[in-house]
């Protein structure tokens, strides 16, 4: 099998109008976001976070909390070293009966992520986190997705592992370097699978001023639970 990393979903992407005067700013090294951002045809800038916003893992946080926490984080950190701007971060994790499995730090954790999901049902969570600098308000919110795992076979979890497009993703896989080795059982966000949803991040955009809260003080952000 081949395997390639060529997010076929980029047609039709919805776009809403940015909710503020201010300019959009990625708070996100990740190809695949700047890739749905540009897709969807919003005008934007990059500004990763530093690493340093992604650290601190609590023993008892959910999946959902998590990826709430380090999405509200990494827009701090960018909004910090900016005057204005309305600041777009996010964070994804893949959850397999109540593990979390973040990005693999190497080909050997690769393939236990990947074992561990072969055959499985599992959830994606991408957290977002939409921050006006001017405002100092923000939205964080939250998207699961379920997705079922073909059973991998041994040479399909090698080639895949030699391809090396596992690197930098969560849980090991890339919804969309497969062909059929993925299905979406609910949630039915394919962006969100590969870090963005776009769907809801347009509603968002569309619907800021109700949804948004005044900054705390709190560095991790709001409480998050769902
Ligand atoms: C599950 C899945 C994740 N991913 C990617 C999206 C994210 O880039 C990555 C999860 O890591 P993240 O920590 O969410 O993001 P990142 O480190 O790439 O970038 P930054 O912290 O600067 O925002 O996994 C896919 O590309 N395809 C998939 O199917």
């Amino acid at each position: 099998m081949k395997f390639t990393d060529n997010l076929p979903l980029m047609s039709g992407l919805p776009r809403a109008d940015l909710p503020t005067e201010e300019s959009l700013i990625l708070a996100s090294g990740s190809p695949r976001r700047s890739q749905l951002l540009t897709a969807a045809g919003y005008e934007f800038t990059v500004q990763p976070a530093s690493d340093e916003a992604e650290c601190g893992m609590c023993s008892r946080e959910t999946a959902p909390e998590l990826v709430a926490r380090y999405a509200y984080r990494k827009a701090a950190d960018v909004a910090a070293k900016n005057e204005e701007g309305l600041i777009l971060a996010a964070d994804t994790v893949a959850s397999c009966y109540g593990q979390i499995l973040g990005k693999p730090h190497n080909i050997e954790h690769a393939e236990a992520m990947l074992r561990q999901l072969s055959g499985r049902r599992h959830d994606v969570f991408s957290g977002f986190c939409v921050w006006s600098v001017s405002q100092n308000r923000c939205v964080v919110e939250v998207v699961r997705t379920e997705l079922q795992m073909q059973p991998l076979s041994e040479p399909m979890l090698a080639d895949y592992l030699d391809s090396m497009l596992w690197e930098g993703k969560a849980g090991a896989f890339g919804f969309q370097d497969g062909n059929d080795w993925l299905e979406v059982l609910e949630g039915g966000s394919e962006t969100n699978v590969v870090g963005l949803p776009m769907e809801r991040l347009a509603e968002v955009f569309r619907d800021f001023d109700l949804l948004a809260t005044e900054i705390s003080t709190e560095k991790d952000g709001p409480s998050f639970s769902k």
